[in-house]
């Protein structure tokens, strides 16, 4: 049993090993991320930079360096444009987030752990990372009509705003996150009282309404211990604007609001932030209801002591609540505004307040600034600007409907105790990315057609497909950090989370996809690996990537310039698998009846990457597929791998389109395929990296099986549709993790991607010596098809523990770190594999088909099909 570590129980210990407090809150689950405000992190990890390209690497990369150089300068000098990954501006690692506020595709603002606001995506997949000091929650405690504690909320002392109270004690408080939840638990020892703030953003699957809201709620659990009345006001304050210097660019202004309907009331304060592109109110509200006081202050200035606005507060726990708009900001100066709620609170009893934080930005524009967007929630709640109001209403008497709904889902999981508890944490946590991935989720304009004019008989698609006519257009960042919508490469893996609790947008950005395969852009463009010049999108091909937010996504794909990928061996398998994989979940025959010429046409592209006629594809001697900084040679394991996979399931697909010819074609590919990928890879205990014959070809991958773990998610990989021997598949496996795992940082940290057979990590590349959180996600869950649970579990649970307990890097987990000192891409979409896990563990105890929830895929809407759909 690999159950028993030390190192496990003590690492979840020492986020809490600083609280001195027995208050545990109120309402609080047990499991999640749980940290006390005064933890801090040890370790201290840099981002990966050029000069940690070991010297044995450098040759390979200069001209890459150079022409990337050049490139950058243009671009961020002449252009003046931010460029898709800024090699040079790489993030400085903070280890401060906490779960993100706001639905899905409506931008996201995100709370620290110790509840700063402090990251901001308003403007379409562009991140600014900012605290914003002045926006805080404020107590204000009352004992027979005098103030006898008012603090903030904060264990901050800023240089700023020195007439407020700062410097809460981080000690007697902690922190504890599950996604889409999260609650901070104040104990004020002096007070006998203890608050608890649990924050709900609506991320809730299977809903594609409330999920979209650009809202989220605080509620305040109040609990008096004493044996006397009290009288407690929480006071919200928050500036106009995210810490941009737009937010003196002038002409912002704020007015207090009051709205009522349907016998319930709600008042707060708008805040209009008056920019030429993307304006936007962000809106602070509270419900009115009996025994609960809501005060306000319109306007006031962030700066200097504000000692003003805590003299108000102070006075009577209330606030001056004048009527009327604030004057428009003069250019260089910040207006906030402020809301509180008072209550009072029995002796030995709760009360409880409830604030919502809204933004209404409806209409975005990308970095071109070509086209308008709608987002989805416009659809809900109009998109004149001026739905704040009804947002926070909505908000307020609905979020004890989605509390439901988000704990009927996630009880099964917490309630499972067969799972570890580190794993409830990351399965729901790590689903943070969905919303805070640059996330945009929009109207299909009524003048686009994504069939680029192909029609259906041509093997086209539907120029408005139903599927994204109804559920909308959603498009997500590789990372907060490499910024390009929907990589596809990437999203292969974090594919799960979405078709498993939001399938429909998954079926969405599928025929996106599809619709971009059979266009082509033929511009010629420089390609900062090869220097060679090559059309920026080919025809009949998966792209990389759907655009870059600074840019025109969807008009113009492939941001990626580092490689020509019409050149590259996995993504237009990823497309087949993926196909096939969601129709297996989802049933949805219209889907896969637009998806078949879609697939036939990759498929046929892909063939021409067979040169000597084997059945199996090679690869060309560089990086082409999604390890874009490992070069591979001729049949791989990982492309071979994807290949036959692909071939087993286009096999199927036909026989479900009832094509036996085309069955019959790939079949004998797939049989021929085969016996040359056992041939030339298998060396008696995995399947070797590749065949080239030169040094590292033996080197074992950590993701060789990924073609099999896609069959096994769609229960396929036994029987006729079977493409790798059972037993040789569990040799590789158990090598992966006696090697990559066990022998790599005492296996405590997942899997490294590549590791000689003598035990050493494959340092000839710069990222075969890295672990990618998200392939071991992946690999776990290929364990665990296999009936590798201990293992599985074991190797996933080294990335979560490393990531979220030592590094310090929750709700940013990056793409890759090393064994020491470094991380590469904060905020990534790949771990969202985790997800894959899950879909793991349900196939080994039932049938993923006819259970439709705990992550099992939403079954209500799909069409039921025979075994043909002809
Ligand atoms: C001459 C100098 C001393 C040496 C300079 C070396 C550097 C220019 C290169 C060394 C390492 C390179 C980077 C490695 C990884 C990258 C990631 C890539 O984008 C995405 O990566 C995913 C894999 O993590 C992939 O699956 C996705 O499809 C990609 O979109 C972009 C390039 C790069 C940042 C790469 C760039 C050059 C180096 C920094």
């Amino acid at each position: 049993s690999y159950r028993n570590d030390k190192w496990r129980e003590k690492s979840t210990a020492d986020l809490m090993s600083r609280h001195v407090s027995n208050e545990m809150g109120y309402g609080v689950p047990k499991e999640g991320w749980r940290i006390c405000l005064a933890h801090e992190f040890k370790e201290k990890r840099k981002p990966f930079q050029a000069k940690d390209v070991s010297l044995a690497n450098v040759w390979e990369h200069i001209g890459l360096g150079v022409r990337y150089l050049k490139w950058w300068y243009k671009k961020t000098q002449v252009e003046k444009k931010a460029p898709f990954i800024d090699m040079f501006r790489a993030q400085p690692l903070r280890q401060i987030y906490g779960a993100p506020l706001g639905g899905i595709g409506g931008g996201t603002i995100t709370r620290g752990w110790r509840g700063e606001f402090c990251r901001w995506q308003l403007n379409p997949g562009m991140y600014h990372y900012k605290t914003v000091t002045a926006n805080q929650f404020t107590v204000c405690i009352r004992r027979g009509g005098q103030t006898v504690y008012q603090q903030v909320l904060s264990v901050e002392r800023p240089p700023t705003l020195q007439g407020w109270n700062w410097g809460y004690c981080g000690e007697y408080a902690f922190y504890h996150a599950l996604y889409p939840r999260a609650w901070t638990v104040y104990h004020l020892p002096g007070q006998n009282v203890t608050l608890t703030c649990r924050q709900i953003s609506p991320v809730i699957p299977h809903n594609y309404k409330d999920s979209c809201l650009p809202v989220a709620v605080f509620v305040w659990d109040i609990e008096n211990k004493n044996d006397y009345d009290l009288e407690v006001s929480i006071m919200f304050t928050m500036v106009n604007g995210s810490g941009h210097k737009d937010d003196k660019s002038g002409g912002h202004w704020n007015e207090p609001f009051h709205l009522e309907k349907e016998g319930e009331a709600v008042s707060g304060v708008l805040l209009h932030h008056c920019t030429t592109v993307n304006p936007y109110t962000l809106c602070i509200a509270a419900r009115k209801q009996s025994g609960r006081e809501v005060s306000h202050q319109t306007a006031f200035s962030p700066k200097g002591t504000c000692s003003s606005l805590w003299s108000d507060l102070i006075t009577d726990g209330r606030l001056d609540s004048p009527t009327g708009f604030s004057p428009p900001t003069p250019k260089g100066e910040k207006v906030a505004a402020a809301l509180a709620v008072t209550c009072s609170v029995p002796p030995q009893n709760r009360n409880t307040l409830e604030f919502c934080l809204a933004w209404d930005m409806p209409k975005i524009t990308f970095g071109s600034r070509e086209r308008e967007h709608m987002r989805r929630y416009t659809r809900y709640f109009g998109s004149k600007g001026d739905s704040s109001p009804s947002l926070s209403h909505y908000a307020l008497t609905h979020y004890s409907q989605w509390e439901k709904s988000i704990e009927e889902w996630q009880r099964p999981i917490l309630q499972d105790s067969s799972l570890p508890s580190w794993y409830k944490s990351a399965l729901f946590n790590e689903l943070y990315f969905v919303a805070d991935g640059g996330t945009v989720w929009t109207e299909l304009p009524e003048d686009v057609d994504i069939s680029g004019g192909v029609r259906s008989e041509e093997g086209g698609l539907p120029a408005q497909p139903a599927i994204i006519k109804e559920y909308g257009r959603f498009a997500y960042l590789e990372g907060q950090e490499y910024r390009m919508y929907n990589t596809y490469d990437v999203h292969f893996y974090a594919s799960f989370a979405l078709i498993m609790l939001w399938p429909k947008l998954a079926l969405s950005l599928q025929y996106d996809i599809a619709g971009s395969v059979v266009q082509q852009d033929p511009t010629e463009r420089l390609h900062l690996m090869s220097g060679e010049y090559s059309p920026v999108k080919a025809k009949n091909v998966v792209p990389h990537d759907i655009g870059d937010p600074d840019d025109e996504p969807w008009q113009r794909v492939n941001a990626y310039l580092i490689h020509d990928t019409a050149h590259w061996k996995d993504l237009n398998l990823k497309f087949v698998l993926q196909v096939y994989r969601d129709f297996h979940l989802t049933q949805d025959s219209q889907y896969l009846r637009d998806m078949w010429p879609i697939c036939q046409a990759v498929m046929e592209s892909e063939m021409k990457f067979d040169l000597d006629g084997d059945g199996l594809i090679e690869n060309s001697g560089y990086a082409d597929q999604t390890y874009d900084g490992w070069t591979v040679t001729g049949p791989s394991a990982y492309c071979g791998g994807l290949w036959l996979a692909s071939l087993c399931v286009m096999c199927k697909m036909a026989r479900l389109v009832d094509n036996e010819k085309t069955y019959q074609h790939y079949r004998n590919i797939l049989d021929k395929g085969s016996a040359a990928f056992d041939q030339l890879l298998w060396n008696g205990k995995y399947y070797n990296y590749d065949s080239s014959g030169k040094d590292h070809s033996n080197s074992i991958m950590s993701d060789q099986c990924a073609g099999h773990w896609f069959l096994r998610a769609s229960g396929l990989g036994e029987g006729e549709y079977q493409a790798f021997p059972k037993e040789k598949i569990q040799s590789a496996l158990r090598s992966v993790f006696d090697l990559n795992v066990m022998r790599f940082a005492g296996g405590q940290m997942g899997a490294v991607n590549g590791m000689c057979p003598e035990g050493v990590p494959d340092r000839s590349s710069v990222q075969s010596d890295e672990v990618w959180i998200g392939v071991v996600y992946g690999l776990a869950a290929t364990m665990i098809h296999e009936g590798m649970w201990e293992e599985g579990m074991r190797t996933a649970e080294g990335c979560y523990r490393t990531v979220w307990e030592s590094l310090g890097m929750a709700f940013q987990t990056p793409e890759a770190y090393c064994e020491k000192g470094i991380y590469r891409s904060l905020a990534y979409m790949r771990p969202l594999s985790v997800w894959a896990m899950q879909l793991a563990l349900n196939m080994s105890q039932k049938d993923p088909i006819t259970s439709a929830q705990n992550g099992d895929t939403d079954m209500k809407d799909g069409q039921e099909v025979g075994e043909n759909l002809s």
